[in-house]
């Protein structure tokens, strides 16, 4: 699994065409947020998700922790990949890698001023269970853990890529413009964005969404070259 480009908080049919059509294969939905206050429906993400086709595929954003409802709303939304970002515990992650050895799981890694030790304890306690981890960046203004629209730093992205054995997609802030230097910089199997490739109506933006498949594509043959 490598030089994989996903594209996150996909909020209705017009816009996962304009992904499809741009070539990203990866589209994350994140559902039942804790907020209460999902970008799309559960039925219009559900029909998104039944229309596509591999190596496309659906990734359900989720908060949850507990293994059986995981699997169990995977398996409603028809989702093979599933993006844990909140707490979940050593425990449940062996408990869905068991019920679900089909699903591929990835476990958010969220970056804060001063916890990198945390982080490469959970990459590992969690490596044998996950099939790729994803780093996001904390905002400490709102406690915010995912689509932030902020970077975080990159030396500690790079040394969770050293110590995982399982590949690692980055995320957090990631642009256009700064996609590339942190594939030069980080080395990750894959790349990951929401709010950076948005227009001020709050869309993705095509001529974004191109220019951050570009400068990924290009960096990441440059780094496996
Ligand atoms: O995408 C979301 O809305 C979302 C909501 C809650 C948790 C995680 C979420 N998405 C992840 O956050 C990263 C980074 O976002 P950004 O590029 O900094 O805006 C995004 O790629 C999703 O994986």
């Amino acid at each position: 699994m490598k030089n994989i480009i996903q594209v996150a908080g996909i909020i209705d049919r017009e816009e996962a065409n304009l992904m499809l059509e741009s070539g990203i294969k990866w589209l994350g939905f994140p559902l039942r947020l804790p907020s209460g206050k999902d970008d799309i429906s559960e039925t219009d993400a559900m029909s998104i998700i039944k229309g596509l086709s591999e190596p496309q595929a659906g990734v359900l954003i989720s908060y949850m922790v507990d293994a059986e409802e995981v699997s169990g709303y995977c398996s409603e939304l028809g989702v093979k990949a599933v993006q844990l970002h909140g707490d979940i515990s050593v425990a449940e992650m062996k408990k869905l890698r068991e019920l679900r050895p089909d699903l591929f799981l990835l476990k958010s890694l969220v970056v804060k001023e001063d916890n990198a030790e945390e982080l490469l304890e959970i990459v590992d306690t969690m490596a044998d269970f996950v099939d790729m981890f994803i780093t996001d960046t904390f905002n400490p203004k709102t406690g915010a853990k995912g689509a932030t629209g902020l970077t975080h730093n990159w030396d500690v992205s790079a040394e969770l890529v050293r110590r995982s054995p399982k590949p690692l997609m980055m995320a957090g802030g990631l642009t256009p413009e700064n996609v590339a230097d942190a594939i030069y910089k980080v080395k990750p199997a894959a790349v990951d964005s929401h709010t950076g490739l948005e227009g001020s109506d709050g869309r993705k933006d095509a001529a974004k969404v191109k220019k951050f498949i570009r400068e990924a594509e290009k960096a990441f043959s440059e780094i496996n070259a």
